[in-house]
């Protein structure tokens, strides 16, 4: 099934719902960075979204260094973002 990307309005609303996430690649693709206490935390976060990804076949971009991790949505599919991204974000959110 084609994943639909979404449109500004319902972009613009994501965001505002998603305050610790920021619009990137000029509005195709969602990021936030993550810092955590050493690096046994920040993979064990990393394993944690890992699992997330999986169950929903939606996986994320990220770079990690030590306790840093940054974490970029999109969806490949919608050549944007789609409701898979902000659903995403939300549930890696609960996760901290
Ligand atoms: C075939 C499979 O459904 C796709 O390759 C999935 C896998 N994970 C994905 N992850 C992301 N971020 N975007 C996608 O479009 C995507 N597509």
């Amino acid at each position: 099934m084609p994943v639909e990307e979404l449109n500004q309005e319902e972009r613009d609303s994501w965001m505002r719902a998603l305050p610790e996430w920021s619009l990137a690649r000029e509005g195709k693709a969602i990021e936030r960075s993550f810092e955590f206490a050493d690096f046994s935390e920040a993979f064990a976060f990393m394993a944690r979204v890992a699992l997330i990804a999986e169950k929903r076949d939606h996986h994320p971009e990220w770079f990690n260094v030590y306790n840093k991790v940054d974490v970029t949505l999109t969806t490949h599919d919608a050549g944007g973002l789609s409701l898979k991204d902000m659903k995403m974000a939300k549930a890696i959110g609960s996760l901290l």
